[in-house]
């Protein structure tokens, strides 16, 4: 495993640490224990309904340092809009501790609101009928910037964004790659500080993308903004960013440098096994190894390219067998499908 990573092999069960953030005191984004706790209803039968909870967020823990770029992906829904949705205030955590920016993001939304920026790649911030400088000039009324500071961003970002050709252009008559750098030029007027991404380059082609990328690689650079960017296109994390967080089930997963996902990718699978009583960790042979106990219950992981057969015989000689099933690599699958996408192979399943 690279150096500076984190990898949960069994769900709840972290493996080394990661050394990619500050401590909590020079964390400018501080999530601890968080967890969102969702109640739904759902119908059963044509009069009955059935209330039930959904765990989106399930008791994560990471710190974000000022001026990183940190990839935050996994499998649809796993978790990462309802996290955003806590960072920015609109959700309220059902447990943990977060601040982003010393600030409780539920608790002073407004004060909050100022010191960040929003960017959703499925939705726009801006007024849908009105020409694009027109939704700046009212953020600008909305964020009270400075008139002075405002036109100097507006300046520098319609530079950067190339945008002076469409200032004068209804939003709705914008192309999806012109909207979104309509829309992230948005988030940015009033100088945040913190930028959250949700998905800022879906649906644009080849041009558009490598224009965000290089956008938000070198706004980094010249103010420092911190970004956490949710993406399902890998090469968005590879460019942009020096550090992911992998979400599955709620869970974080992974935490580290990119490199580190390749060795994740390449994937294990855990054998379950249910013995008669509680044994000490059963002997296996190598690189299968034990990765958790709990009672008469044991998880073996294995390298995801071996069949199960042999160590299921191995077990079943030597150990009071009852039950067994085995867990497939859930991230390490969509890991591997993202890259092969990547590589420009025939994907195995649409998304
Ligand atoms: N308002 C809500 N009420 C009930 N359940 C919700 C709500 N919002 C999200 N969920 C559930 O919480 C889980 C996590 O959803 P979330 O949108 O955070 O996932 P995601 O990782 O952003 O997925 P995607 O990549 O598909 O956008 C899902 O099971 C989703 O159905």
């Amino acid at each position: 495993m690279a150096d500076g990573t984190q990898v949960v092999q069994e769900r709840g069960e972290l493996s080394g640490r990661m050394g990619t953030t500050e401590g909590s005191e020079g964390a400018f984004i501080e999530v601890d224990g968080v967890e969102k706790v969702f109640d739904v209803r759902r119908r059963k039968g044509l009069l009955r309904r059935e209330r039930h909870q959904v765990r989106a967020v399930d008791s994560i823990s990471f710190t974000v340092a000022r001026g990183e770029m940190v990839g935050y992906i996994g499998p649809n829904g796993a978790g990462k809009s309802t996290t955003i949705k806590m960072l920015t205030g609109i959700l309220t955590p059902s447990g943990g501790r977060l601040r982003v920016a010393g600030i409780d993001p539920s608790r002073e939304r407004t004060r909050l609101a100022h010191r960040i920026g929003v960017v959703f790649g499925q939705r726009t911030t801006l007024w849908w009928d009105l020409p694009l400088i027109d939704s700046y000039k009212l953020m600008h009324r909305m964020y009270r910037i400075p008139d002075a500071r405002y036109r100097e961003n507006l300046a520098r970002l319609v530079e950067l964004l190339d945008l002076g050709d469409l200032l004068e252009v209804p939003v709705r008559q914008l192309s999806l790659g012109q909207r979104m750098r309509g829309d992230i030029a948005a988030a940015l007027l009033h100088d945040p500080e913190v930028l959250y991404l949700d998905e800022p380059t879906i649906g644009l082609d080849v041009v558009s993308k490598t224009r965000v990328r290089e956008f938000l690689r070198q706004v980094n650079a010249e103010r420092a903004t911190t970004v956490l960017l949710t993406t399902h296109d890998l090469q968005d994390i590879e460019q942009v960013c020096s550090r992911v967080m992998v979400i599955d089930h709620g869970r974080l997963v992974y935490d580290g440098a990119l490199a580190g996902l390749h060795e994740v990718g390449e994937g294990e699978r855990t054998l379950v096994v249910d013995l008669e009583r509680e044994f000490p960790p059963v002997e296996v042979p190598a690189p299968a190894r034990v990765v958790r106990v709990d009672g008469p219950r044991q998880w073996v992981a294995f390298p995801a390219s071996e069949p199960a057969a042999g160590l299921v015989t191995r077990i079943a000689e030597r150990y009071p067998l009852v039950d067994l099933s085995v867990r497939e690599p859930d991230i390490e699958a969509v890991i591997a499908q993202m890259y092969a996408e990547r590589a420009g192979r025939a994907p195995t399943q649409s998304s």
